[in-house]
């Protein structure tokens, strides 16, 4: 049973149609991955599942409920967590303080109440610190827990953000580029994390341009381009598929992706 539904989705920016008529629907525990050349509209995608952007035709919907027209904090609140591909952290804070803050900034009650300040709606978002601490842990930064973000190396900063995304305790996460600009070993640590996420039962979408971290992880990927879906299947269906070589992979993807595969 499929936990998030995506149907249809389209929208066009001036005379560009970014994404057009795309469709998926992701299981509890699953990594879904979305590859596609730039410009494809894997970040647009994601932008029209999370709330950022209305979709001005198609439907999303978590757990059977239609989200379209709810906002991106509301969105956090039914179980849908994002990262995006840039950092979003405050570098003069320690590691903790950052995740313990996560939590209010993805849930802001509203503009009004942050204009206002109003403590207890603050304090009742913001995570205690053993559970930000319990989250370090999981994503292997407790050792780092009182150090100042901006001294973490860039592997960490990536997986910090991750667990700022789970302090929303999501059913579904999408990760916008987790290990873009990660060396080998960094992508490795961030694979692992993945991969432990969904065995706990959440639900991961994943934009990721390392081929072979995409064929080592992925239950399934969807193929993007130009704003439509090309092809969606097993990383062993998508790396063999002739008209996904030709669009995407090419000669070099396809050996990244070989080597990966085994
Ligand atoms: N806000 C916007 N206004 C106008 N055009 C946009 C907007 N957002 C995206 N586009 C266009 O939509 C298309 C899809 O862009 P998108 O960023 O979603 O691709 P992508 O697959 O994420 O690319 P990359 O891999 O480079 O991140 C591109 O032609 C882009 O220029």
């Amino acid at each position: 049973m499929s936990l998030l539904s995506v149907s249809d989705l389209g929208i066009s920016f001036g005379g560009v149609v970014a994404v057009d008529g795309v469709g998926f629907s992701v299981s509890p525990g699953e990594v879904f991955s979305i590859i596609g050349p730039n410009g494809a509209g894997k970040t647009t995608l994601f932008n029209l599942v999370t709330g950022i952007y209305r979709p001005q035709r198609g439907d999303v919907r978590l757990a059977g409920q239609s989200l379209i027209g709810l906002s991106p904090h509301l969105l956090v609140r039914r179980g849908m967590a994002r990262t995006f591909q840039n950092l979003q952290i405050f570098f003069r804070m320690t590691t903790i303080e950052n995740v313990m803050v996560g939590r209010h900034l993805a849930e802001r009650s509203s503009f009004l109440s942050d204009l206002l300040g109003l403590p207890h709606v603050a304090r009742q978002n913001r995570l205690t610190r053993d559970a930000a601490f319990a989250l370090l842990e999981r994503v292997g930064l407790a050792a780092h827990a009182d150090a100042n973000a901006g001294s973490l190396p860039y592997g960490a900063l990536k997986r910090l953000e991750i667990a700022r995304a789970l302090a929303a305790e999501p059913k579904v996460l999408l990760l916008d580029e987790p290990a873009a600009g990660c060396n080998a070993i960094e992508t490795e640590a961030i694979d692992a994390l993945i991969v432990e996420i969904a065995r706990a039962g959440t639900a991961v979408v994943l934009i990721e341009h390392d081929m072979k971290l995409v064929m080592k992880i992925s239950d399934r990927i969807l193929v993007l381009a130009q704003g439509r879906p090309l092809a969606e299947g097993t990383p062993r269906t998508i790396r063999d598929d002739p008209a996904v070589i030709a669009a995407y992979l090419g000669d070099h993807g396809s050996r990244e992706a070989d080597r990966a595969h085994g």
